[in-house]
């Protein structure tokens, strides 16, 4: 008799993916071989060294740039065959390190453009609407969201990153050190928010940090060291 046994399903498979960076001197292979399998309904953290790889590592996984050797596949799908644009546009949303915004724009433009972007559309109410919701819900009122987002602090910045993110309604959401600049109550509240998008919406998240607090509330840590990613073995 075979015992059943119930595992979230895999949304996204890295399959021996290396990376070297060619420069004018010399190569530089920051990831040997990585193989692992991200599910949904699960936090995953990656800790590691600063210059171990790890934004290399996201870079790879959300479709901005590809591996050198070995192959990604999103839902059992090659991203070379899905394509990434369609996959950063319908499947992954990243709120990068230097938060890329669009400078032009108010820090509500910058969140409904991305809604329009990837078609993402509320259960209820407008995009403006829920722009706003998201916005206010870590910290930004509706002045501060009417304003350019060049007229706002880095904190303010990233957490205008992170409402955009949130907005798109994909299947995984990547960060890099998200809550770097961001005081201990709005960074909790965002780590809730990870963990809730998880849990009750069964996205995966994954989040590059070198917080070991931010790590702990995570499902899964996951070390990148000499190119090598491991998951710590203490974690459920
Ligand atoms: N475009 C590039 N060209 C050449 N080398 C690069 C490039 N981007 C990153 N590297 C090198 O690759 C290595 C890994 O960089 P990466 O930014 O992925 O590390 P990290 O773990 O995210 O670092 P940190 O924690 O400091 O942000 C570093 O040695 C870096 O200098």
């Amino acid at each position: 008799m075979t015992t059943a046994t119930t595992t979230a399903p895999p949304v996204l498979h890295l399959a021996g993916i290396s990376h070297t960076y060619s420069g004018q001197r010399r190569r530089t292979t920051v990831l040997r071989d990585v193989e692992y399998t991200f599910e949904r309904g699960t936090f995953y953290t990656i800790l590691g060294p600063s210059g171990s790889g790890k934004t290399t590592l996201l870079s790879l996984a959300s479709g901005l740039d590809t591996p050198t050797r070995g192959s990604i596949a999103f839902n059992g799908q090659d991203l070379s065959h899905l394509g990434l644009g369609r996959y950063r546009n319908k499947h992954a949303a990243t709120i990068f390190q230097q938060y890329n915004l669009l400078t032009y724009m108010t820090a509500l433009q910058n969140v409904t453009t991305a809604m329009e972007i990837t078609g993402a559309k509320p259960a209820t109410g407008s995009r403006k609407a829920r722009a706003l919701q998201l916005l206010g819900d870590i910290g930004l009122d509706k002045a501060m969201a009417t304003r350019n987002v060049m007229q706002l602090s880095g904190g303010q910045q990233q957490r205008v990153a992170i409402a955009r993110a949130l907005a798109c309604d994909v299947d995984i959401l990547f960060a890099d050190e998200p809550t770097g600049n961001l005081d201990e109550g709005t960074a909790q509240g965002i780590i809730d928010t990870f963990s809730d998008l998880a849990h009750q919406q069964d996205k995966c998240v994954v989040v590059v940090t070198h917080s070991q607090r931010l790590a702990a509330q995570s499902d899964r840590v996951l070390n990148l060291r000499k190119g090598k990613l491991t998951e710590q073995a203490n974690t459920p």
